[in-house]
């Protein structure tokens, strides 16, 4: 479907999302069981106007057009299914991601005690689930306790997305409110099954929920897990700053997760104040000679006796396929297999210091990776995903489909997946955030005064990145930082 673009005064641009009116028509209205829930009868204006929007441009120039703005999410007077019409289904995609169980169990207990909904599935293991598996039955009860553990009660999976089986499965079943929580290709596979249910005629709502913990997904303030993420990252950052302390000439190697955006790497080591250098897919780095890492490396060590470095687990891929040739290319949705930087670099930094006999340096090497999105989410990523859920059941209550909920501006919103899918969200290292990072960690850039002035002369601006407040004026750039800071 094309876009549902809606222009007005200066410059002003809503890019809306689907409605099932908008290819169903005459379709019944019915009052928001809202409006007598005591809860929120007491709420003034407590619906959503159908006008209100959100900007995603939230640095403006007098003279600046107002730019693109997505639909606010959130209750609408009016509703498209009856309770007792609504069989909904739940299924997450792709890798862990701390708060999980939380928006599952917030789908659950808000379709029951917001609306009414009694009847809601949850789809084992993924996509293939909806046609390889039996399903799961979800209520308040059964949910109760879900969001005090890690990982996903539905179990997850990669691959396995078959477009007309999964919506076969949907028609099979009567199901018409499908909450799919996932990452950028889990965005993908859902924008493909509302793509068929459209083709079908179907009145089944599609909703996406972004999980991620890399913080790869553009467009969104942040995902949820994030902030747990880094939190739980620090302990394996304060593990290496004590190891390295402890013994003499010490170098405390972290790797983190980070596949194509260093997000987690960069916020880990700006919250601990321990780590002397931090690695990240979007910044490039060299070992040997001057300005290189080993030179780096030996500096701290004479000046501090010990180092910690933190190394996302996507950076220096580039160097390390030059020496490391791995038969396995891809994990089964097409995601590149990364090699492992930690040890790589491990054994590069042993070798070098060993070589010359320059120093006798000890390596602590610590990967916590899978520990950090294993672990149920904090607080703060508890209520987020709390939001979020909502935000989805209100958006499917009122017949959009098609969309991701997403933070914007710290408002919720709802996203046509094609802006979610379109572009990923990276750390841009000529930014003022990666700036603050180098001042923190006195780390070497990387980079040579004429590698930044040839950046700068690339006729692409880097569209899908974070920018930072004052580099966010062009339409076509996303602004993301400021709901960081
Ligand atoms: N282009 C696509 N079309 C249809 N389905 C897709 C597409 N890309 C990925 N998928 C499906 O989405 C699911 C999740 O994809 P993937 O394994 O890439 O994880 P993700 O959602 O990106 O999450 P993360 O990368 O954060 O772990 C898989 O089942 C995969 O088959
Ligand atoms: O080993 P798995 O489960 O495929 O997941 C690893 C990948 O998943 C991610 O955590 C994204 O979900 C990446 O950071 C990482 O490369
Ligand atoms: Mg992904």
């Amino acid at each position: 479907m094309g876009a549902k673009i809606v222009t007005g005064e200066a410059g002003y641009v809503l890019e809306d999302v689907p409605h099932l009116s908008d290819y169903i028509p005459d379709l019944p209205t019915y009052p928001n069981p809202l409006q007598d829930n005591p809860a929120y009868s007491v709420v003034k204006q407590y619906f959503v106007d159908d006008d209100d929007t959100i900007t995603q441009k939230i640095v403006v120039h007098k003279n600046t057009p107002r730019g693109v703005h997505f639909r606010r999410a959130g209750p609408r007077q009016k509703v498209y299914f009856e309770s007792d019409e609504v069989h909904a289904c739940i299924v997450t995609c792709g890798g862990l991601c701390p708060g999980l169980n939380t928006v599952i169990r917030e789908i659950v207990c808000g379709l029951n005690y917001m609306y009414g909904v009694k009847r809601v599935l949850g789809i084992d293991g993924g996509y293939r689930g909806f046609y390889a598996k039996n399903t799961i039955s979800l209520t308040p009860k059964s949910v109760n306790d879900i969001h005090k553990r890690g990982g996903t009660i539905l179990g997850t999976s990669r691959g396995g997305h078959d477009t007309s089986k999964i919506v076969d499965s949907i028609q099979d079943r009567g199901i018409n409110q499908v909450y799919i929580i996932g990452g950028d290709g889990t965005q993908r596979g859902a924008s493909v099954i509302f793509e068929e249910v459209k083709r079908r005629g179907l009145k089944v709502a599609v909703a996406g929920i972004p999980k991620t913990i890399d913080n790869d997904i553009p467009i969104i303030d942040k995902s949820f897990g994030f902030d747990t993420a880094v939190e739980e990252a620090q302990r394996a950052i304060n593990a290496a700053h004590v190891e390295s302390e402890s013994f003499e000439n010490c170098i405390g190697l972290v790797k983190l997760m980070g596949r194509y955006s260093g997000f987690i790497a960069m916020y880990a080591t700006l919250a601990s104040r321990d780590v002397d250098c931090c690695l990240i897919p979007e910044s490039p780095f060299y070992l040997e000679g001057p300005g290189g890492l080993f030179e780096y490396i030996e500096k701290r060590l004479k000046e501090n006796g010990h180092m910690v470095i933190v190394v996302a687990e996507g950076a220096g891929q580039e160097l390390l396929s030059e020496s490391i040739h791995s038969m396995t290319k891809e994990d089964a949705s097409g995601n590149k297999l990364l090699k492992d930087v930690g040890l790589w670099i491990s054994q590069q930094i042993k070798d070098h210091f060993a070589k010359k006999n320059k120093m006798t340096i000890n390596l602590k090497y610590i990967d916590p990776t899978y520990m950090i999105r294993a672990i149920p989410s904090n607080a703060s990523d508890n209520v987020y995903s709390t939001l979020l859920a909502q935000s989805a059941v209100h958006g499917a209550m009122a017949g959009y489909t098609g969309f991701t909920v997403g933070l914007v501006n710290g408002r919720q919103s709802y996203i046509p997946f094609y802006k979610i899918t379109e572009k990923m969200n990276k750390v841009v290292i000529t930014d003022r955030m990666w700036a603050r990072l180098l001042s923190s960690t006195n780390q070497p850039s990387f980079l040579s005064v004429k590698d930044v002035i040839e950046d700068k002369k690339d006729e692409e601006p880097p569209q899908q990145q974070v920018l930072d407040e004052e580099s966010c004026l062009d339409d076509n750039l996303v602004n993301k930082e400021n709901s960081f800071i």
